[in-house]
């Protein structure tokens, strides 16, 4: 016998009276509590039926077509909103009456409720379900932007029908928000805006751009309002969330590159209530930077497809509204006191870095160039190099081990098998180039030829098919991108001046708190409970996520939160034919030679100093960034801060 789950109904109305609890379609699946149902038909085709329910599951859609029956679901994890909608009043020279077919290639146009363009003589009130669906290849997969119509058009008067959509809508985003207390009209727990500070000088200088055209569609149909701040130069992101009321913003989304979090998580700590604000505050990223080693971290440790559509991965993860903590290293030279979260280095992964700004125009790229020349002009760097070993025994490693292409696991989700025109308007790369999954793979065992039960899925309401209208085109205009981008209700977009009015005053003189340090100061002795190496380096670099950049696997044994920096040593002496395995074993995360080794070694610790005694000119790096050449040192502070995740 099955337990009736226990659902808080909460004090309202409740959208059905009786949660139902449903046995699973497959032999053995477990049983599932039916929210609504509803039956649905498709005016271009006559015998087909669609039974629609809304489980804790998903979406169900069961489609009855002359005797067979078709189910797919999509997963709640999957889809990201809803919205209700309205047809638009049809413009001049046009048919004003509904019931008119329209032809070809016409697309129904829909309108908020209220936007005074609505069309008054069509009653249906359109549900727009947007999701996004997770598919498998042998690359990792992609994820697949997916909308379902449903008119709703029983009732003769608008009013009814759009009661009905909205229960639907209601109960979708409860339940999408994980909450089970469902009513008839969604109230969001959370109204405060988010936070958007834009780069738009990071990586190629296209952040602006990407973000219209691939963030805010995502917000659009998520229905997350934002105050979009544009940084007029650097250090203007740290200045901002340093002075502002930052708790007016429910968290914080950096677009750019790993340079920019830097620049808002310090911002943070420079503030008397750091504490507080980073525990209130979690920070996402959309990866519009040349790096972008964080946000390319997060999806590995998430599993989410990330290469073909990295922004389309990093948007999603900004509307989940969830986070994990983030281990934090306090990184310390004669001048400065930093909080960093990817990395600091000295040697030639720095300099590469460093010098290669000077190709930014070519984005990624720049980094594989420099590396060669450097190759061909190897410096050596003499120094000391110091660490406290981190126990590492609780580690399982078994589970840690780098995955091939990207993460695998879990089968393709539900029988969605393709995408009409819609994703023209998100990520620029084609998702389905190459490997399986792709549109032909997808084809061989689809439906893609009945769009009556494809992605874009359009489906009404009402009982007597002969009655409906000709009409099958009631899809949502996702291609018209600056309708989809201004209608986030509440949202603002900071123009250059307006943010420039914004700007931070600039006149409070500069302290960085956050917890203080546990460490001798920099120039005291060390105990000896630090081990100390002395001699000549190629390169020392610590990290604390898996990835510094998109194709650089540096740490794969990394997590979020495991309190650990990976300390890579390269001492010289190493061979040429070494270090280019190892440079070319970065992107896969096979360049730690798995023999013992005299010059390479990767070694787990909690504090590390360095301190460089040559004269050689080189480069010491912090997330990416220069920072004054000379003894440093640092140590890791696990779970301090929180970070935007999938799930
Ligand atoms: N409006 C601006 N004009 C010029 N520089 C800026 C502006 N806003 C921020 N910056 C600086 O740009 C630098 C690089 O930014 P960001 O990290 O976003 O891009 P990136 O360097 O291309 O990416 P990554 O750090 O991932 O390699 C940062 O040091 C930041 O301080």
């Amino acid at each position: 016998m099955v337990d009736k789950p226990k659902i808080d109904l909460g004090t309202e109305e409740i959208v059905n009276p009786s949660p139902t609890i449903s046995k699973g379609t497959d032999c053995g699946s477990p049983p599932h509590v039916v929210y609504l149902t509803e039956t649905f038909y498709i005016s271009s085709k006559k015998n087909t039926v669609f039974e629609v329910r809304l489980t804790d599951k998903g979406l169900s859609l069961k489609k009855q077509s002359n005797g067979s029956t078709k189910e797919q679901t999509i997963p709640l994890k999957d889809i990201i909103g809803c919205r209700c909608l309205r047809s638009k009043r049809k413009g001049k020279g046009s048919s004003a009456c509904a019931c008119t077919s329209i032809s070809g290639t016409a697309q129904l146009k829909v309108v908020e409720e209220n936007s005074g363009e609505q069309d008054e003589s069509d009653v249906s009130a359109y549900l727009y379900i947007y999701a996004y669906i997770l598919k498998r290849n042998r690359r990792g997969g992609f994820r697949e932007r997916t909308t379902i119509t449903l008119r709703f058009r029983s009732f003769d008067k608008y009013e009814d029908n759009n009661k009905e959509a909205q229960k639907w809508r209601a109960a979708i985003k409860y339940l999408v928000a994980g909450e089970t207390s469902i009513r008839p009209t969604y109230q969001p727990k959370e109204t405060r805006k988010m936070l958007v500070v834009l780069n738009p000088k990071s990586g190629s200088g296209k952040a602006r751009e990407m973000f219209q055209q691939r963030v805010a569609p995502v917000l659009a149909e998520a229905e997350i309002s934002y105050d979009l701040h544009i940084t007029k130069k650097p250090d203007w992101a740290r200045e901002f969330v340093r002075n502002r009321d930052i708790y007016l913003w429910r968290g914080i989304v950096v677009v750019g590159g790993d340079g920019i979090f830097y620049e808002v998580l310090n911002g943070l700590f420079e503030r008397e209530d750091w504490q507080t604000a980073i525990d209130e505050l979690a920070i996402g990223i959309i990866p519009c930077g040349s790096g972008n080693g964080l946000a390319k971290t997060i999806a590995h440790l998430y599993d989410e497809p990330f290469e073909t559509k990295p922004i389309l991965a990093s948007a999603l993860t900004m509307v989940k509204g969830k986070h994990s903590m983030l281990d934090i290293v306090r990184v310390e030279t004669r001048s400065q006191i930093m909080f960093s979260f990817l990395s600091v280095g000295w040697g030639l992964i720095s300099d590469i870095d460093i010098e290669s700004e000077r190709l930014r125009a070519i984005g990624g790229q720049r980094f594989t160039l420099w590396s060669v020349h450097r190759l061909i002009s190897l410096r050596t760097y003499q120094g000391k190099v110091s660490y406290i070993p981190a126990l590492v025994s609780n580690m399982n490693r078994s589970n840690s081990l780098p995955r091939e292409g990207g993460g695998g696991g879990g089968g393709g989700v539900g029988l969605l098998k393709h995408s009409i025109s819609y994703n023209t308007t998100l990520d620029c790369h084609d998702c389905r180039s190459g490997g399986g999954g792709g549109p032909n793979d997808s084809h061989s065992n689809c439906d893609a030829c009945d769009t009556n039960f494809s992605d874009v899925l359009s489906l009404e309401t009402g009982s007597n098919l002969d009655t409906f209208r000709p009409r099958i085109d009631s899809w949502y205009s996702a291609t018209s991108r600056k309708s989809t981008y201004f209608s986030t209700v509440d949202s603002i977009y900071e123009s250059d001046r307006a943010s420039n009015e914004g700007a931070p005053t600039g006149t409070n003189v500069v302290q960085m708190y956050g917890p203080p340090s546990r460490l001798p100061a920099l120039t005291a002795s060390l105990s000896d409970s630090w081990k100390t190496i002395d001699g000549e380096f190629v390169m020392v670099h610590a990290a604390y996520q898996t990835h510094l950049s998109t194709d650089c696997y540096f740490a794969p044994l990394s997590k979020l939160n495991d309190g650990i920096i990976w300390l890579l040593i390269i001492r010289a002496g190493v061979s040429r034919s070494q270090l280019l395995s190892f440079m070319l074993g970065l992107s896969s995360g096979s360049h730690i030679p798995t023999q013992a080794n005299q010059y390479i070694q990767m070694i787990p610790v909690t504090a590390f100093r360095i301190e460089p005694s040559g004269s050689t000119p080189g480069h010491m790096t912090v997330d990416g960034e220069n920072v004054e050449y000379g003894p440093i040192q640092a140590e890791i502070f696990p779970s301090l801060a929180k970070v935007m995740v999938p799930k």
